[in-house]
């Protein structure tokens, strides 16, 4: 029988407009009144398609600022398209550093919040406290808020709450590139746990050895296109030929 889509995406775009002058001092604007800030186009994204079978677990490369965080985030409807839809079965979670979390809650209001995100009644989100809290190994912190804690706490936190209350749909970006060596280890054991089975994750990873051990098939992006969606190894080899 074949698999149902999970992830559904017609010829989404997304172009960033960036102001490339600051006239953010009264004295800037005063002499710039009658010459408006420059403003430029980036266009992360040009039209892209994409399906994504429910259970797949794909992989995302591409060099830097090829559009990987921003397909992610318009997959998870982050935000907008300019152009084509997105449809996706199920709950979604895009996990990446501290996205979705509020740096001025603390570490237990932030469970609660991003618990009823997903969709979690209170009382399904205090069943899983404790839990979350030691995965994260964040006991010491949990009343701190998270603006306090270092970029691997954040991580930490963000992925104990994808773990342990996690979406149908998960959306890892970068996750392996902050924390310690033991964090990264936890992380990468959960992809081998049951965790794993029946969810589709599309993870964002600049590591090209838990591309290959974990993903059934990855995409390749260059300039903001998809050049490349299929057999895993062969997208590593294009985005290693890229890096020569
Ligand atoms: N919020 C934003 N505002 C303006 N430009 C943006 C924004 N987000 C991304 N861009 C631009 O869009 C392009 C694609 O960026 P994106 O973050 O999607 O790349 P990436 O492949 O995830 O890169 P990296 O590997 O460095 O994380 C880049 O040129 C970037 O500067």
């Amino acid at each position: 029988m074949e698999k149902e889509i999970a992830i559904k995406a017609r010829n989404i775009s997304k172009t960033f407009h960036i102001s490339e002058d600051s006239h953010n001092t009264v004295k800037h604007r005063l002499f710039n009144l009658f010459n408006p800030p420059r403003s430029r186009e980036v266009p992360a994204l040009k039209s892209l398609s994409l399906e994504i079978k429910k259970g797949e677990c794909i992989g995302l490369l591409g060099r830097n600022g090829s559009g990987k965080s921003t397909l992610v985030k318009l997959l998870a409807g982050v935000y907008p398209t300019d152009s084509g839809y997105v449809n996706i079965k199920g709950s979604t979670m895009l996990m990446n550093l501290g996205v979705g979390m509020s740096h001025e809650l603390t570490a237990r209001e932030n469970i609660y919040v991003s618990g009823s995100v997903l969709g979690l009644k209170i009382k399904e989100v205090d069943a899983l406290f404790d839990k979350i809290v030691s995965f994260a190994e964040l006991e010491e912190f949990i009343d701190t808020k998270i603006k306090f804690f270092s970029s691997g706490m954040v991580a930490r936190l963000g992925f104990s709450i994808a773990v342990n209350a996690g979406a149908d749909v998960m959306f890892l970006d970068e996750i392996f590139a902050v924390g310690d060596a033991k964090f990264q280890e936890k992380a990468v054991k959960v992809f081998e746990s049951s965790w794993i089975e029946g969810r589709t994750v599309i993870l964002v990873s600049h590591s090209m050895e838990t591309i290959r051990q974990y993903c059934h098939r990855a995409a390749y992006m260059k300039k903001g296109e998809l050049k490349y969606f299929g057999d895993t190894g062969t997208a590593i080899d294009m985005y290693l030929a890229d890096n020569q």
